[in-house]
């Protein structure tokens, strides 16, 4: 399972979570990233965590005032970037730019999607993994796996039916290893997470806690 802590715009210190996730991933084994804003990729990627981008632009080099190039990312060290974060939706003819635009930087991929048709529309478009994180629960509680489970089976046979080749993932309220492993037992092959991280008081506690349920 991959664990992928995505850090929004929340008043964290990236450099404290991503020393704490780079550490729990050497002492566990377990595959940690951290997806921190655009401006901080290159100081958490100095920190030796696997650094993601929450974004890329489907533009390539050129007059793109407020882009966000994947070339960039790449060069301050991101290893990979979501694309469609609920937060950051986008048409689908940029989905597939910005999928390529990363491609092109040697990116993996995670695109996110509300629901299994829209999964279904993104693993066609080609991408490592699909992530599917329905907005209600995003923020909450209750993790996904304990409040929908049927939208992450529906989700991993919808990505399953267009291409077997790409991973799913599941996200919202995941915070506990218990929720790991219960997105694990639905068929999912990684987690995306926020706030169960980003607001705590001892990021490293909770991402012990995350590594126990792999
Ligand atoms: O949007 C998410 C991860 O990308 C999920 O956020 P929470 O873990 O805060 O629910």
């Amino acid at each position: 399972m991959f664990i992928l802590v995505n850090l929004k715009a929340y008043p964290c210190d990236p450099i404290e979570v991503a020393t704490a996730a780079r550490d729990v991933a050497e002492a566990s084994g377990a595959r940690i990233a951290v997806s921190p804003q655009a401006a901080d990729l290159a100081r958490v990627a100095d920190t030796g965590v696997e650094t993601w981008a929450q974004h890329v632009s489907p533009n390539a080099h050129g007059s793109h005032t407020g882009s966000t190039l994947a070339e960039a990312a790449a060069e301050n060290g991101a290893e990979g970037t979501l694309i469609n974060h609920s937060e950051k939706r986008l048409k689908l003819a940029d989905i597939d730019g910005s999928v390529a635009a990363a491609e092109r930087a040697d990116l993996e991929t995670v695109v996110c999607a509300n629901n299994p048709a829209q999964i279904g529309a993104a693993a066609a478009l080609g991408p490592d993994a699909v992530a599917v994180e329905p907005p209600e629960l995003i923020g909450g509680d209750v993790s996904v796996s304990t409040a929908d489970p049927g939208i992450v089976e529906d989700a991993v046979a919808a990505a399953e039916a267009v291409d077997s080749g790409v991973d799913v993932f599941c996200g919202a309220g995941v915070s506990t290893g218990e929720d790991v492993a219960a997105a694990g037992d639905l068929g999912a092959a990684g987690v995306l997470l926020a706030s169960g991280v980003a607001k705590a008081d001892d990021p490293e506690a909770v991402l012990e806690d995350l590594v126990s349920g792999i």
